[in-house]
């Protein structure tokens, strides 16, 4: 059996991925910058801010028209943007099943941390009053590399003192399934098998994430 869950925020607890890509779009646009779409967005999910705005800028090669001043101002108008989108998130934003789910890992004394790329996160939890579900929260500032790398999850599980091959790793992003599978943990994901690919455990609501699923899947693949 597993002993620890280590979840993502964004498009996994609550809806704030689409906030996210909301401020991207904005922000692209107010610089002349017209592709950030849902498709490209795809490639934003997971990623940490400034390797979001690299991409963005590469779309239209302008990544060097930018000094690393402007560069970390473009970073910072973003996240005003998305901070004022955020700022009205209640308990009511957190998905369906989540809740449920939190508490049926919690009896059964499995370990919750969140491995979340986003600064905003403890943030978000308070706000969504979740924050004392989570044994640990993994800080995105104290790992080396961000997802597709390992780091974020391999810190959780030892934040909450489990081995990485006992944990579950919840993602929405292909570069967090990435990171799950090469920390060594399962991974599950929440979304589309044309997003996050044909060979993992998929559920495409958070309401058919439960925990008979989670053992479900933890059997089969282990
Ligand atoms: O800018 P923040 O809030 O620190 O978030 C960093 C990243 O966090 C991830 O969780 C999101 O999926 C990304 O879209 C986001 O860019």
């Amino acid at each position: 059996m597993f002993q620890a869950v280590l979840f993502d925020l964004d498009g996994v607890i609550c809806d704030t991925a689409e906030y996210h890509y909301q401020a991207w779009k904005q922000l692209a646009e107010e610089i002349g910058i017209q592709g950030v779409t849902r498709k490209f967005n795809e490639q934003l999910k997971g990623v940490s801010r400034e390797e979001s705005l690299k991409r963005i800028l590469d779309l239209e090669g302008k990544r060097e028209f930018y000094s690393d001043e402007e560069f970390s101002s473009l970073m910072k108008r973003k996240n005003d943007g998305y901070v004022q989108m955020i700022e009205n998130v209640t308990k009511e934003d957190v998905y369906p099943g989540i809740e449920f789910l939190l508490t049926q890992l919690k009896k059964k004394g499995i370990k919750i941390a969140l491995a979340s790329a986003s600064k905003n996160a403890p943030f978000l939890l308070e706000k969504m009053q979740l924050r004392e579900y989570f044994d640990a929260i993994a800080n995105p500032n104290e790992v080396k590399s961000s997802k597709p790398a390992p780091d974020i999850f391999l810190l959780a599980a030892e934040m909450v003192g489990v081995e990485i091959v006992e944990s579950i790793g919840v993602e929405d992003a292909i570069a967090g399934i990435e990171a799950i599978k090469s920390a060594g943990a399962l991974p599950i994901g929440v979304g589309r098998k044309e997003d996050l690919g044909e060979d993992i455990s998929l559920v495409s609501s958070t309401s058919d994430l439960t925990i008979e699923f989670l053992e479900r899947a933890w059997a089969e693949k282990r």
